[in-house]
């Protein structure tokens, strides 16, 4: 078939598309217009802001790759985005590497991102349709799941990302349980016995998605994208969500283990970083990634994805679309005879949050926080978009600010060239990547919140022109004045020459043009400081957060640390009661052994009774000396004898121990 190939513009992040949203209103206030040019399709188109608004008249044209008006279908879109080309990069033709392609929706919710990018229930989406052209494109290329067994180790060696490896059907009877599982046209795969851990994958009560209800409509079969036919295919397929800046895995089936029905903080966040086998580039690390061998089981993992990222947005506030959804389908091919390494492109579609969220969600705690991030992030992307909006026309080439936050980064550190070094079996050689190739289609409902919009065209548009509308009531009518007066009307001001007041009437225009764009300025300016402020807030709640998270940690610790040092205080203390009762047994041994060996061997001693018997005769020689010296005494006076014998007889009783 023949493709229209899309207008290029010069170098870019992005192909920038418009897709303007179908109304339903009965009357409804429209307040942008497109612009119908020479050229082939519409690549312009103006706002206004809506006729209650008296403090702003300008009125902004803005400029995209091309734009979808409201009655253009999927199909239309998928064949006139570029998407095809995208795919078809990422496929990779006749013995071209492939390249990575990247296809985003970015738009105000209710905007139509997600009809546009995941389709309704009668429609399929950008992600479907895509799908569906690799599995056709790729047909006998890719490798039959019954041969997926022997391929299975190069294919998980082949993965820089260290990522956890499943055959589509191993995974979906896990998440669904064996009967449930999906089968469609395919064979089943024999199970290959994968050095992973996939039986560990958590069982749901979830219902199975079944492909058979899905939408088939519309049908893209006379489309086919050129490959290489020398090659076999593998189709490898992720899914993963940015939620307050951190990255959760939407394969990973927690949603079903309870953590998420209380939010989403159980869950567990994964880096971006560089890994041992890719050096070089940043890697989604750690990710749960599936082997899908036909387009009904992608499109089963799809919604499987899906249904974690409802359940967890749910959860979390009971609102859909308040994170950036990741889909990524990594397209891996191998020369057929000669086998060797397999190489991979990647095709990444992008379901932006809608974007104001942050304006509306005034309230506090996470919500503010998670609004402050949404806001942070898109204000992040407009930055970037709007860098190359500037570069593209003429300015300096600035560089773009993309490691601003994890969105920014996911969407653009592959967006530029890079002598890449890649390992192989520990060898690093190097290798010339293409930069990936980006479409983003900005979704508006042109009767929808004239100030959300015109934020988004802004910041997205590949150009823009601010123009002033002529007043007629003034300008023209006094600018008309001369010439009537030539054509013979006769009224004249005396005073002042019509050239005079000409040119007194220009820069009134001039200067009210002046002020307009002023005006204008000053509201992105406020905007953009909103958006500070509410980022700012978020990060004081996140310093809370982590303040208290820090104090937990710290007491926890020297509650433990206390702990410890008790055991240890107890511990020692116990010692040393045990060594003192040891020693003191040991004393009371020694002493008993002392005295029964006295009471055992009394020894006969004649030294001491000999003197013992000289002390009792003194003893009883000095008794007599005192009886006599008494005696004498009460023969002199008799009071005074009575007293003395007092005074004797105390002191014999004491120095002797026993009465007279
Ligand atoms: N081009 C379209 N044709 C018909 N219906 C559309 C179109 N675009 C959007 N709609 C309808 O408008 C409604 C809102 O669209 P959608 O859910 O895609 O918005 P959204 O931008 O993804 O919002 P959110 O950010 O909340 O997810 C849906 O009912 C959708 O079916």
């Amino acid at each position: 078939m023949a493709m229209e190939p899309p207008a290029k513009p010069s170098t870019s992040l992005f192909e920038v598309y418009l897709r303007l949203r179908p109304s339903f209103a009965a009357d409804p206030e429209r307040f942008l217009d497109v612009e119908q040019g020479e050229e082939e399709y519409p690549k312009h188109i103006t706002i206004k802001p809506p006729a209650s608004d008296h403090r702003k008249r300008a009125v902004e044209r803005f400029a995209f790759t091309r734009v979808f008006e409201e009655e253009a279908s999927q199909l239309d879109l998928f064949k006139g985005t570029g998407v095809l080309p995208l795919v078809e990069g990422v496929l990779g033709g006749e013995g071209r590497e492939g390249r990575d392609g990247l296809l985003a929706t970015l738009g105000v919710t209710g905007s139509g991102k997600s009809h546009t990018i995941l389709g309704s229930k009668t429609q399929r989406g950008m992600t479907q349709l895509s799908l569906d052209l690799i599995y056709q494109s790729l047909a006998d290329n890719l490798v039959h799941p019954t041969c997926l067994t022997p391929v299975f180790p190069s294919l998980a060696e082949s993965d820089v990302s260290e990522s956890q490896l499943f055959p589509g059907s191993v995974f979906l009877d896990s998440v669904y349980g064996d009967a449930q599982s999906v089968r469609g046209s395919c064979s089943r795969a024999q199970t290959p016995m994968p050095d992973t851990s996939f039986l560990s994958l958590p069982s749901t009560k979830h219902r199975i998605p079944r492909p058979s209800a899905l939408p088939n409509s519309p049908a893209i079969d006379d489309i086919h994208l050129p490959i290489d036919r020398s090659c076999e295919y593998a189709i490898v397929i992720s899914m993963f969500e940015v939620y307050n800046d951190r990255i959760y895995d939407l394969l990973a089936g927690s949603s079903t283990s309870g953590g998420l029905k209380m939010g989403a903080q159980k869950r567990r966040a994964l880096l971006f970083k560089s890994t041992e086998m890719s050096p070089d580039r940043k890697v989604v690390a750690g990710l749960r990634k599936v082997i899908c061998s036909s387009l009904d089981e992608a499109l089963t993992v799809l919604e499987t994805g899906l249904i974690e990222r409802r359940v967890a947005g749910t959860g979390s506030n009971a609102v859909s679309s308040r994170s950036h959804g990741f889909f990524c389908v990594e397209v891996k091919k191998r020369n057929r005879i000669q086998k060797g390494r397999w190489s991979t492109s990647t095709l990444t579609v992008v379901d932006l949050a809608g974007s104001e969220r942050a304006r509306q969600a005034k309230t506090a705690g996470a919500t503010l926080a998670e609004a402050g991030k949404i806001n942070e992030s898109l204000m992040y992307l407009g930055q970037c978009m709007q860098m190359q909006s500037d570069n593209q026309e003429g300015n300096k080439q600035n560089i773009v600010p993309f490691r601003q936050c994890k969105l920014t980064e996911l969407l653009f550190s592959n967006s530029f060239p890079s002598a890449a070094m890649t390992a192989h079996h520990h060898h690093y050689h190097l290798s010339h990547r293409s930069p990936q190739k980006a479409i983003m289609i900005v979704t508006a409902d042109p009767v929808g919140d004239f100030n959300a919009t015109s934020q988004i065209l802004r910041y997205s548009a590949l150009a823009r022109e601010v123009t002033v509308p002529r007043i007629p009531s003034v300008t023209s009518t006094i600018l008309a004045g001369p010439a009537s007066r030539h054509t013979g009307s006769g009224c004249n001001t005396p005073s002042t020459s019509p050239e005079d007041l000409e040119a007194a009437l220009r820069e009134v225009a001039t200067l009210s043009e002046e002020v307009d764009i002023l005006a204008i300025q000053l509201h992105e300016e406020r905007t953009r400081r909103e958006a500070a402020e509410a980022s700012w807030l978020a990060t004081e709640d996140r310093m809370v957060a982590l303040e208290q998270d820090i104090r937990d940690e710290c007491y926890a610790e020297m509650e433990g640390q206390l702990e410890a040092a008790q055991r240890r205080w107890k511990s020692a203390w116990s010692e040393e009661a045990d060594h003192n009762d040891e020693h003191l047994d040991k004393k009371i041994e020694i002493l008993s052994r002392g005295i029964s060996v006295r009471e055992d061997s009394p020894e006969p001693n004649p030294e001491a009774e000999e003197r013992i018997r000289e002390l009792e005769d003194e003893n009883s020689m000095l008794k007599r000396k005192v009886e006599m010296l008494e005696r004498e005494q009460q023969l002199k006076s008799p009071v005074k004898r009575q007293r003395v014998l007092k005074a004797k007889k105390w002191s014999a009783e004491n120095v002797f121990g026993d009465s007279p």
